[in-house]
């Protein structure tokens, strides 16, 4: 699909590309409210429970959501205005105050704010280019347009988890995923979403499978924090255990998930890392099959 909207800006060219910037804003807060209200995940915040959370809850996730409302809309904006990295990095900046701001300072979605944001910012360079909206072409945008600013130009907080577990174990995170063009949705997670999701028609367990085939294969860099290297791989263990039982297909799945999700919040496990990815996952079906071209 290509939309064009390349032409003098008009009253209703204006509002055709307003339109534009809105869906993609939507597409990113409907993704992360379906992470988030995904029940029983491994660890992690939902409806009914705070995981191995003790400083965040639903109503956290739900106040930092709603402080996201228009940041999408604008890294979109900038990218089809092929504004300057610096800007890119200083609206997240900006934005990572906002959502502390809302959530009494816990870190709820600073990566999903950096990994949808550059998403995000994608496509409205597709749409410049009058490309098409497909994940691939996306995230060929991020390799081909930041790459070499994510893996230069951007200030690694020698103090941040990520890179304090970079330094000790080696393991690469959030950036190497968004500078490499979020290969493991590309090759794993987008495919095992929608198969998932047209053999079973069931976007819950569509989206339960491809959690768990994230976190089995995902170097999250948030159970590196918490648990160091050894949890890292029992809680891809976990997971691959789950996957090769059958996964969402067994019939009692629903106990085998809870099963996993004992084990995590019993070793205070939290992979942050694969929620964020599963949403970015959920954004790129949307972008792909709920797009309205408004022209
Ligand atoms: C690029 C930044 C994200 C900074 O990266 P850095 O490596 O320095 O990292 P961290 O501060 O550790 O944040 C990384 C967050 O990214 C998520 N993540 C982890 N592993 C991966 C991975 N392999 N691929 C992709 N994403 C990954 C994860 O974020 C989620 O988890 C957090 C919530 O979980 P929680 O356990 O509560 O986390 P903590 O509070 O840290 O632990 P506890 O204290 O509770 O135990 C939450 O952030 C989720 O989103 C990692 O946390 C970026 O911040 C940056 O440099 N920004 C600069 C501005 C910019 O460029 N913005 C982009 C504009 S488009
Ligand atoms: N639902 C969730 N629970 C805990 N950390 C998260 N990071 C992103 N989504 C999360």
């Amino acid at each position: 699909m290509s939309v064009n909207i390349l032409s003098e800006p008009t009253n209703e060219t204006l509002s055709s590309k307003q339109a534009i910037w809105q869906q993609i804003d939507d597409f990113a807060l409907d993704a992360l409210y379906d992470e988030l209200n995904l029940e029983n995940k491994p660890g992690l915040v939902c409806p009914s429970s705070n995981g191995s959370h003790s400083d965040m809850n639903h109503d956290t996730f739900i106040a930092s959501i709603t402080s996201l409302r228009g940041y999408f809309a604008t890294l979109s904006e900038f990218g089809y205005e092929n504004r300057a990295f610096v800007d890119l990095k200083n609206k997240g900046i900006y934005q990572e105050i906002k959502m502390r701001q809302a959530t009494n300072n816990v870190n709820t979605h600073k990566g999903a704010i950096f990994n949808l944001g550059f998403a995000s910012a994608a496509i409205g360079k597709c749409l410049q280019q009058n490309q098409s909206l497909t994940t691939q072409n996306i995230c060929a945008q991020i390799v081909n347009s930041w790459q070499y600013d994510l893996t230069h130009h951007l200030e690694r907080k020698a103090d941040s988890h990520g890179q304090q577990m970079y330094k000790k174990y080696g393991v690469t995170g959030a950036i190497e995923m968004v500078s490499n063009g979020f290969q493991i949705i590309q090759n794993t997670a987008l495919p095992c979403f929608y198969d998932t999701f047209y053999r079973t028609q069931d976007f819950e367990k569509a989206a339960m499978q491809t959690l768990m085939i994230l976190i089995s294969a995902l170097s999250d860099t948030n159970l590196v924090w918490r648990g160091g290297i050894k949890d890292l791989m029992n809680a891809q263990m976990m997971a691959k255990q789950f996957l090769q039982a059958g996964g969402v297909y067994q019939s009692n799945w629903r106990q085998a998930v809870s099963t996993v999700n004992q084990y995590f919040i019993h070793c205070n496990l939290s992979p942050g890392g694969s929620a964020d990815l599963l949403a970015v996952t959920i954004f790129f079906y949307k972008v792909e099959n709920e797009f309205n071209n408004p022209v």
